[in-house]
């Protein structure tokens, strides 16, 4: 018989999980493992809600196994070290993202590309180097390898900083990989959500020009004023959109459904990038014709390396960037998704673990 959940490790765990295809979020009792020589343990206190955490607890893409716990925007405060960790002592505070664990030989992994590797080990919902599943940040405290942690400078939020960890690296990386981070240029982003909120902020932080590209013309005002997007384009007025056809240099499309791509390759200069980081669920449909001329690029990208993430990190602090949050309890959690799905947040829940998630 398979060894329960709750008795899989020495040390008792506790968080909320998804059952089903539901997708709903129930308590949920498992274990982790009792800290490693490498390992550092950690009091979770906020965890940012990923529309790939609601994608994975709907099994949107196929993949999910259950019960999962998700949450891969954690931080905490560390509450032990095994003896050979040289990066953190007790009471650091500390992050994880979407990643704990890669073979660290391959040649991703040498190129600090962790996040690439054919062997990498998502913080929930997979296979961990012992066989036993991986439980994301919904949950009252985490366990990992310090490789995969993240040094959280003191000037930064917590809870503000959790998003961070997958949203903000997940629209950092590509600025910095496909040269759009340079002062002057002009950038599009679309789907001003978790993600999308983040490449205005990193954008501007790097200089650019930024367009934000959205279906709700209500967030308009907010993105200019308060976001310091420079300009917003309603992508259903054709009007707006010829406008501004042939002005960009990039574009950062973070939009979680299929969506017509037809009109924001119309956006871009000759040579202009298209990078995808939204992960919807169907394939989108790509036009030839409109990429050959003008010699443009549609690319992805998904989340980033660990030196990277600290990288992002360490930048975000400089920079005073931290996400837009809504900050709710645990029990929340359910009606949360479902504001999520339809888009009715600014930018990003992030769970107040510590003081919310209460054992039964
Ligand atoms: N590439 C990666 O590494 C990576 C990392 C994190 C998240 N993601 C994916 O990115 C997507 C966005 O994540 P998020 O957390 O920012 O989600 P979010 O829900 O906060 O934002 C998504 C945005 O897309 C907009 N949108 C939804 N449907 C639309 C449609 N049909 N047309 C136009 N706009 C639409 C919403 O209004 C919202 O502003 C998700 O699919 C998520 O799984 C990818
Ligand atoms: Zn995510």
């Amino acid at each position: 018989m398979a060894i329960s959940p709750e008795n899989e490790h020495p040390v008792k765990a506790f968080g909320w999980a998804a059952r089903d295809s539901s997708g709903h979020l129930s308590p949920f009792k498992f274990s982790r493992r009792a800290t490693g020589e490498k390992d550092v343990n950690f009091k979770i206190l906020y965890c940012g809600i990923c529309h790939s955490d609601l994608h994975s607890a709907k099994n949107e893409w196929g993949i999910t196994s259950y019960p999962i716990v998700p949450g891969h925007e954690i931080v905490g405060v560390v509450t032990e070290v095994g003896s050979k960790v040289t990066k953190f002592k007790v009471g650091d505070k500390v992050g994880v993202g979407c990643l704990v664990g890669s073979c660290h030989s391959c040649a991703n992994c040498k190129d600090d590309l962790e996040n690439y590797c054919p062997k990498m080990i998502l913080t929930y919902g997979a296979k961990y180097y012992d066989g036993t599943t991986t439980y994301g940040g919904y949950s009252d405290i985490m366990v990992s390898d310090e490789y995969f942690v993240i040094k959280i400078p003191d000037n930064l939020p917590l809870d503000g900083g959790a998003p961070l960890l997958c949203a903000g690296i997940t629209v950092y990386s590509p600025l910095k990989y496909y040269g759009l981070d340079k002062t002057g240029m002009h950038l599009g982003v679309v789907g001003l959500g978790g993600l999308g909120h983040m490449a205005v902020k990193f954008a501007k932080a790097m200089g650019l020009k930024v367009t934000v590209i959205s279906t709700s013309p209500n967030k308009k005002k907010e993105a200019m004023e308060h976001l310091g997007a420079d300009g917003f384009l309603i992508s259903r007025n054709t009007e707006e959109i010829q406008s501004a056809m042939g002005t960009m240099d990039g574009i950062i499309d973070t939009v979680s459904a299929v969506h017509a791509l037809l009109p924001l390759i119309g956006l871009l200069k000759t040579n202009g990038k298209l990078v995808i980081v939204g992960a919807p669920e169907k394939p989108h449909e790509l036009p030839a014709m409109p990429l050959l001329m003008g010699r443009k690029i549609v690319g992805g990208s998904c989340i980033g390396g660990i030196k990277e993430t600290q990288e992002m990190i360490d930048f975000a602090a400089k920079h005073n960037i931290v996400a837009d949050i809504e900050v709710i309890p645990m029990d929340y959690v359910n009606t949360a998704m479902e504001r999520l799905l339809k888009a009715d947040v600014k930018y990003r829940f992030v769970i107040d673990i510590a003081n919310s998630l209460k054992p039964f």
